[in-house]
């Protein structure tokens, strides 16, 4: 296994936003990597070894059906197949240098790094995933990767490249590139408009009810762990399977997650006490997000109902002793706040499976827009249309004149307009529609100029 000490550190990468400044973490303590499998060598080995790229090739996932087989495998009631059988696999050792061009630091903490390079043998852009040796074992690191190369094929699951390898430093893998990063970075401060929310919620429910058929976990939901291939978030991708756990396991919490996104029956254990890994905490989470992306940020700090007056007035909404619509959710239809009801019930009996949000398709999501100002008014020609004309007023401010005019273009695409067009018509259309949506609009206001195409 190389020369490297292992230790049994769980890595956390640090993040600079979100509510209170937790960082969010690689579960460092479920039970999976008990799995190892000696009957799977085959299967195992062979992605891992240097060949797959010293012969200048980088496997996509999804490219061999026979080796990956085992996901195909319909999964027996208390079981995934052989995808909880995590391989013990020597990783090569060798140098980001020896085959790499790394051309940027995507995303940089004290435990990992994301790296985008140049695989230079194939010519092909990938990213890195650095994991720092001395803060994660080996096991830890070979179960992320197993995983996400084993969901890979799933068409809204990050693909993971069938290369894993050591430096002196970190534990590696490679996975396809992100063009547009993570959801984080693209939900302006009030959201993103319904359509966009339902189409990133569709995309997720199908990633995460996959896991689920797999009996897997993914405990890490958060906006941060959602990649964007496409402006117009028709396409989105689930990623980080650091914490992925097999149902049924006795784990611990996740470690530095946001708060906002554990769920209450977590919130209320004692400190290392164990629980049961069941896909009810990724529907938590996933109610979690789904708030996120409509308003900009999660419904609360905490489901502590003791010490967060949000989580609160919720909760007694939810359990029906009150009628009262708590004010944060004010905005939404009555179909939506059933569908969250069933996401965010304290009661685990009664949360909803992931896909559950699918029976809400069809329905109107946002009722009314509540405006920056409290004295604005609210109406305009349609909701969605107000979202973004928020979104645009608000947040184009602190990007610069490139974004701005991505950003543009992802909402002129949302509303099909991603064919070649007058810009000057559009933007004067623009213009006058936004100055009819928001009494307070400012012609003047600098956002705007940089949309000048
Ligand atoms: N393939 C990718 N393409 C573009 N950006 C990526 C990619 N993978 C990761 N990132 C960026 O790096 C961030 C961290 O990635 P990831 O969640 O895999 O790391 P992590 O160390 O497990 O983080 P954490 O445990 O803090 O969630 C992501 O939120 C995203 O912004």
């Amino acid at each position: 296994m190389g020369t490297i000490e292992k230790r049994s550190f769980s890595f956390r990468l640090r993040r600079s936003f979100g509510d209170g400044g937790s960082t969010n973490s690689r579960n460092s303590n479920n039970n999976s990597s008990t799995c190892t499998n000696h009957n799977n060598q085959k299967r195992c080995s062979t992605p891992l070894t240097p060949t797959s790229t010293s012969t200048g090739r980088l496997e996509v996932p999804g490219a061999s059906v026979s080796r990956r087989s085992s996901i195909y495998k319909k999964p027996d009631k208390n079981d995934g197949g052989q995808i909880h059988m995590i391989p013990d696999v020597e990783l090569p050792l060798m140098t980001f240098a020896d085959q790499y061009n790394i051309e940027k630091t995507l995303a940089e903490g004290c435990f990992a790094k994301i790296l985008l390079c140049r695989h230079r043998p194939t010519n092909t852009t990938v990213v890195l995933k650095a994991v720092h040796a001395e803060l994660t074992t080996i096991k830890e690191f070979q179960k992320e990767f197993h995983y996400n190369y084993e969901l890979s094929h799933h068409h809204h699951i990050l693909s993971a490249y069938a290369v894993a390898f050591q430096t002196m430093d970190y534990y590696v893998f490679a996975m396809e590139h992100a063009p547009y990063g993570d959801l984080a970075s693209n939900i302006g401060p009030n959201g993103l408009h319904e359509t966009a929310c339902k189409l990133i919620a569709e995309q997720l429910s199908s990633a995460l009810g996959f896991m689920h058929s797999k009996n897997l976990v993914h405990r890490d939901l958060k906006v941060e762990n959602v990649l964007v291939f496409t402006p117009d978030f028709t396409r989105v991708k689930l990623c980080d399977f650091g914490a992925t756990t097999k149902k049924g396991l006795l784990v611990h919490k996740v470690k530095h997650t946001w708060t906002s996104c554990v769920p209450p029956e977590q919130l209320e254990l004692i400190k290392n006490e164990r629980f049961q890994c069941l896909p009810i905490s990724d529907s938590w989470q996933f109610g979690i997000l789904l708030y996120n992306i409509l308003t900009g940020n999660p419904p609360w700090l905490s489901a502590d109902w003791v010490k967060d007056q949000a989580y609160a007035n919720f909760m007694k909404y939810e359990q029906r002793k009150t009628t009262k619509v708590p004010e944060n959710f004010r905005r939404f239809s009555p179909r939506l706040m059933r569908c969250f009801r069933k996401y965010l019930t304290h009661d685990t009996e009664e949360r909803c499976k992931i896909t559950e949000v699918n029976k809400y398709m069809k329905d109107r999501w946002v009722e009314c827009r509540i405006s920056a100002s409290k004295s604005a008014t609210l109406i305009s020609p349609t909701p969605q249309d107000q979202d973004s004309c928020i979104y645009l007023n608000q947040r184009e401010g602190r990007l610069s004149g490139d974004e701005n005019k991505l950003r543009f273009r992802r909402m002129m695409s949302s509303y099909g307009l991603d064919v070649p067009i007058d810009q000057g018509m559009v933007r004067k259309r623009v213009w006058d529609w936004l100055s009819t949506c928001d009494a307070s609009f400012d012609p003047e206001v600098e956002s705007l100029h940089a949309l000048e195409m």
